[in-house]
């Protein structure tokens, strides 16, 4: 059954997940649950995994759980730590197929005085989110997004995010993130929805800037990170 939700879109449980809403907190036990498509928009691609989804396999070769997941490429928004203007998010693989990652709102990330704009929170959700994909050994961008701002998250904030895949489907990818206030019991501020869809490498070779793509097809871990997807395509 799905419950309706603000503007008209119905939020689903994922088969496996138990959904609940424990607690006073309405944000509270979401994090495993996708949206479905909007019903304003027939025919566009959602959030629901099609019904030949299957649940997401842990690769053998993941990194084991607690191991620091690190940068995949250097000057990258999200996590890279030579981007002076970056978020220097720090993930770390979890059990299954989970990904936990820690951001500090900085006074740069400011939207209202003294808060998070709300693109910073999203670059953040996307950022945990694209990690979770290392767990599968897939290359994959992101294809939609969703994202819920429940709490405002103050400059100084540490952000505690836990993201999880749900469902495969061929090349899509269906995850769940939460961030939560202080502590990783905090308070939940932003959770979303994802589908990620596998690309080959020629992705970046042919739509990235040379330059870039040089730097990052030098970097030892982005090999092994296209390595591991030619033999696992
Ligand atoms: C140098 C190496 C380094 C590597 C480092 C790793 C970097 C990682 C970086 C991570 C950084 C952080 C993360 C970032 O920020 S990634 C940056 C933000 N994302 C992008 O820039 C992606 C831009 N979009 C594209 O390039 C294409 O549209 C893609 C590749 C996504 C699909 O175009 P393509 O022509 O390839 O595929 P297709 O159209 O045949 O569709 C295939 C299937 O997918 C389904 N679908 C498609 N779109 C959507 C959608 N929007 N919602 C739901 N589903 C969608 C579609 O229905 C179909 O399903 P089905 O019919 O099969 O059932």
């Amino acid at each position: 059954m799905s419950a309706p939700v603000k503007g008209g879109e119905r939020r689903r449980k994922i088969p496996g997940t138990n959904g609940h809403t424990a607690g006073k907190d309405p944000a509270e036990g979401r994090v495993s649950r996708v949206s479905g498509a909007t019903t304003d928009s027939p025919g566009r691609p959602g959030l629901t995994p099609p019904p030949d989804a299957g649940p997401p396999v842990r690769h053998p070769a993941a990194p084991a759980p607690g191991e620091p997941l690190g940068a995949h490429y250097d000057l990258c928004f999200g996590c890279g730590g030579g981007q002076p203007h970056g978020l220097h998010v720090r993930s770390y693989a979890g059990e299954g197929v989970t990904v936990t990652a820690e951001f500090t709102v900085q006074p740069a990330h400011q939207g209202a005085p003294g808060l998070a704009h709300g693109g910073i929170l999203v670059s953040a959700l996307d950022e945990t989110l694209g990690s979770v994909n290392w767990l599968l050994q897939a290359i994959a961008v992101t294809g939609r997004l969703e994202t819920d701002f429940v709490r405002p998250v103050p400059v100084g904030t540490t952000l505690h995010l836990r993201a999880e895949c749900t469902a495969v489907a061929g090349r899509k990818i269906y995850s769940s993130a939460v961030g939560r206030i202080g502590s990783p019991d905090g308070p939940v501020a932003v959770r979303a929805d994802a589908v990620f869809i596998r690309v080959k490498v020629e992705h970046f070779t042919k739509n990235g800037r040379p330059d870039e793509v040089k730097v990052a097809m030098t970097d030892p871990d982005a090999r092994k990170v296209a390595r591991a997807f030619e033999v696992n395509p």
